[in-house]
C-alpha cells in the first residue's frame, strides 16, 4: 500500500479577511499559541464549518477571533496550498468596513501594515498575497 500523495488530500477550505482601513492598510495578526505555525503572521480568518459559505465563515471567524463585525465581504482570489499537516484552499477576500473594537480573543498580535510588510515571520501560505497586493500598486 503506498501513502497517498499530496494532491489526493482532500483540501480544507479556509475563508480569510483582507481588512483595509482608510489609508490602505491592511491588518495582520500572529497565529495564537497552540494552533500550527504559532507566531507566524497571517490573515485572520479559519476554516469552514459543515454548511457555511465562506462569507458566513468569515464574519464568524472574525467576530471568534478578533472581536468585529465585517461589513461587506468581496471574494478577491483562492489560493490551494499544500502544508505536511493539511491540504488548504485558501479563500481570500477583501473587507472594507467592520463595527465593533479589534480585540485579539486568542492571545495573537495585530499589525497593521504596508508592503513590504515589518512582521516576520509571514506563513507560507500567505506570503502569496503579498506578493499580489505588490502587483496592484
Ligand atoms: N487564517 C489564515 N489561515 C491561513 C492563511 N494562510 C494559510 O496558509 N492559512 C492556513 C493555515 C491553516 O492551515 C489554515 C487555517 O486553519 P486554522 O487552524 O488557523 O483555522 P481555525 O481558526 O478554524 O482553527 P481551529 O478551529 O482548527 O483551531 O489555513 C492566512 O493568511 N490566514
Amino acid at each position: 500500500m503506498s501513502l497517498p500523495e499530496p494532491t489526493d488530500r482532500v483540501p480544507v477550505d479556509v475563508a480569510v479577511g483582507l481588512l483595509f482601513d482608510a489609508d490602505g492598510r491592511f491588518l495582520l495578526c500572529s497565529r495564537p499559541q497552540g494552533k500550527v505555525y504559532a507566531g507566524y503572521w497571517e490573515f485572520p480568518g479559519g476554516k469552514l464549518e459543515a454548511g457555511e459559505t465562506v462569507e458566513q465563515a468569515l464574519r464568524r471567524e472574525l467576530i471568534e477571533e478578533i472581536g468585529v463585525t465585517i461589513g461587506p465581504v468581496e471574494a478577491w482570489r483562492v489560493h490551494l496550498m499544500d502544508y505536511p499537516h493539511a491540504r488548504v484552499r485558501l479563500h481570500f477576500c477583501k473587507v472594507r468596513t467592520w463595527t465593533g473594537d479589534f480585540e485579539m480573543r486568542e492571545g495573537q498580535q495585530m499589525a497593521w501594515s504596508r508592503l513590504p510588510v515589518q512582521v516576520a515571520p509571514v506563513l507560507p501560505g500567505t506570503l502569496p498575497v503579498l506578493e499580489w497586493l505588490a502587483e496592484e500598486v
